[in-house]
Formats: C-alpha cells, structure tokens, sequence
C-alpha cells in the first residue's frame, strides 16, 4: 500500500491507472478507522481495481473547537487496517495541504442541511463540502462510498455531487453495529465501558419505535424515544426527528412518506452519538 501525503503525488500515481481505464474507489474518513470504516473499505476494494482510502480530521466541519481537539487520531493503527484490507493507497495530507488558502467557498443545499445535525452544528456540513468536493477533484473516483450513519451527510454529498455535476457515483453503506447494537463510530472511543453499555440504549429505542408504525402517532414515536432514552442516567437526547428520507423535512403522519427515517442525537457524556433507523421505505413510488 502507497501512503501518500500531497495532492501532486497522488495525482503523479493515480493519472497512469486513470489513463489504462482503471476503476477508482474513494472511501473519505477522519480516521481511528473500526469496522464500520472497515465495510466501506472492504466494499470499495471489491468493487474498484483502485482502492483510494483518505485519513484527515478536516477542521472546516468542526463548529466545535473542543470537539476537534479531542476527536481520536491513531494514523499508525488506521494504516495497518487498511492494508490488511488490500487498500491501494492510503491519502493522508496536512491541513496545510488541503487548505493552502482558506476556503471561502459557501454552498446552498436549501433545507437539507437547515434540519438535524445542521441545526446543531452550524456550518458543518459546508466544511464537509468543502473537504469532499476537494477529495473528489484530488482523486477523480469512479465511485465514492459514505456510511448510512451519516445519514444526513449521505443526502448532502449526492446533492453537492448533483450541483456541481462531478462524475461519481455515490455508494450508501447500511450501518455496522456492536453486538449491544451501539452504532460503531469514532467518538465510542471516548465512551468509558459503562457509558458503552448505556449507549446502547439509543439502537434498542429505535428499534422497538419501529413497532408504532401505523399503529401509534408520529409523536407519540418521538415521544416515547426520546422518553425513553433521557430517562437513562447520563444520556441526553439533543434531537429526534422523524423525516422524508429523500428531503429531509419532518412528517407528521406515516403515510406523508413513501421512505420515512428517524435521525437521532445523543449525548453520552459529553460524547455526541448519532443514529439513524428506516421506518418504512417502499421503492418506486
Ligand atoms: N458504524 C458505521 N457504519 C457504517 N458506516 C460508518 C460507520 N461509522 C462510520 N461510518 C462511515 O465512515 C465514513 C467516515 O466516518 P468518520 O471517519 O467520521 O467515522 P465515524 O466513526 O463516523 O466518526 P464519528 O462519527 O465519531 O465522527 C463516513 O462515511 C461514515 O458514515
Ligand atoms: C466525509 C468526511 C470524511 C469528510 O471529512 C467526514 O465527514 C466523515 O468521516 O464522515
Ligand atoms: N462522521 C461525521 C464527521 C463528523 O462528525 O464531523
């Protein structure tokens, strides 16, 4: 595996299997890479004959300077994992390669990023913008995989992919889970053992909210989760939302949908966790 640090050498070793027609996957992460990580990885180096993977904590999506500093950065652990996996070149610049200028770029997703993690975190989705859409012209890839759990960022990135008309294909991959069914992620981490095994409460009230589908209101749903999950010591619900899993907005009704979502916040601690569970989607409508 290449462990490539600037754009110009990345360009310097992609641009031979470009011209030989070789198809190219991108995996974007903030590394401390688990096996959430892991399946994206995995289903990218089946599916291209270049596996791209990119490791950096990108600062332009952090609204919270706290929560920059503290976020886990492992790069010698995050390398090993990805060429155990068969990963073509791990990409790992600087800040100061990705922003050699500061980018003033600002981006219009209309409602889709006013709602959720964009309410709570302003600004966060133009940095994911920003770093992605760089990460995309860097690399070119044929095609780009983005977890489920991020099920926002997931509908922002095809958009952006849309407005800007670049040539990628956006992957969604479903969620990895713990066995206690805590959506894996980076920050669990920072969960003491204890904190953990609260956690898992988040997973364990979403599921049993999929039994009130058509049988109890929407906000008897959102009620009764958010109930649910506060009434643990130490975990506190910022938002659940029941949505349109295409645009994002809130419904009222179960039948105001054809693909209906709940986005939810946590935190555990002072460790923000998110999650995510499809209520209903039926296809082709
Ligand atoms: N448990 C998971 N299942 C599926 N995809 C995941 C999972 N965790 C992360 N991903 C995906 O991996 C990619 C990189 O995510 P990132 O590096 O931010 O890790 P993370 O675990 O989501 O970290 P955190 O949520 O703590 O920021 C994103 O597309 C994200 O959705
Ligand atoms: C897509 C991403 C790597 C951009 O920094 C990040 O938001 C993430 O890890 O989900
Ligand atoms: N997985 C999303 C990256 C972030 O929380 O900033």
């Amino acid at each position: 595996m290449e462990i490539i640090k600037t754009v110009a050498d990345l360009d310097r070793f992609l641009q031979p299997l470009r011209d030989k027609g070789k198809s190219i996957g991108l995996v974007p992460t903030m590394g401390a890479l688990h096996q959430g990580h892991a399946a994206l990885v995995k289903q990218c180096v089946g599916e291209n004959e270049v596996a791209v993977v990119s490791v950096f904590v990108n600062p332009t999506q952090f609204n919270d300077k706290e929560d920059f500093r503290l976020y886990p950065r492992n790069s010698d652990a995050d390398c090993a994992l990805l060429e155990s996996i068969g990963v073509t070149v791990a990409f790992v610049p600087s800040v100061e390669e990705m922003y050699p200028e500061p980018d003033t770029r600002v981006f219009d997703f209309g409602m889709l990023d006013k709602v959720m993690e964009g309410r709570f975190r302003p600004g966060h989705f133009n940095g994911v913008a920003q770093i992605v859409s760089k990460l995309f012209y860097a690399v070119k890839p044929t095609r780009a995989y983005f977890g489920e759990k991020d099920f926002q960022q997931l509908a922002i990135v095809r958009e952006m992919v849309r407005q800007l008309a670049i040539p990628v294909e956006i992957v969604g991959v479903p969620i990895v889970r713990e066995t206690s069914g805590l959506a894996m992620s980076s920050r669990n981490l920072r969960l003491s053992e204890e904190q953990r095994q609260e956690a898992a409460e988040i997973y364990r009230s979403l599921r049993l909210s999929t039994d009130f589908v058509n049988e109890k209101s929407i906000q008897e749903t959102l009620d009764f989760v958010t109930n649910r999950i506060n009434q643990i010591d130490g975990l506190r619900v910022e938002y659940f939302d029941i949505v349109d899993g295409n645009t994002l907005q809130a419904v009222s009704d179960w039948n105001d949908s054809a693909y209906v979502v709940g986005c939810i916040a946590v935190f555990c601690g002072d460790v923000r966790l998110i999650d995510n569970i499809s209520y209903k989607k039926i296809e082709n409508q």
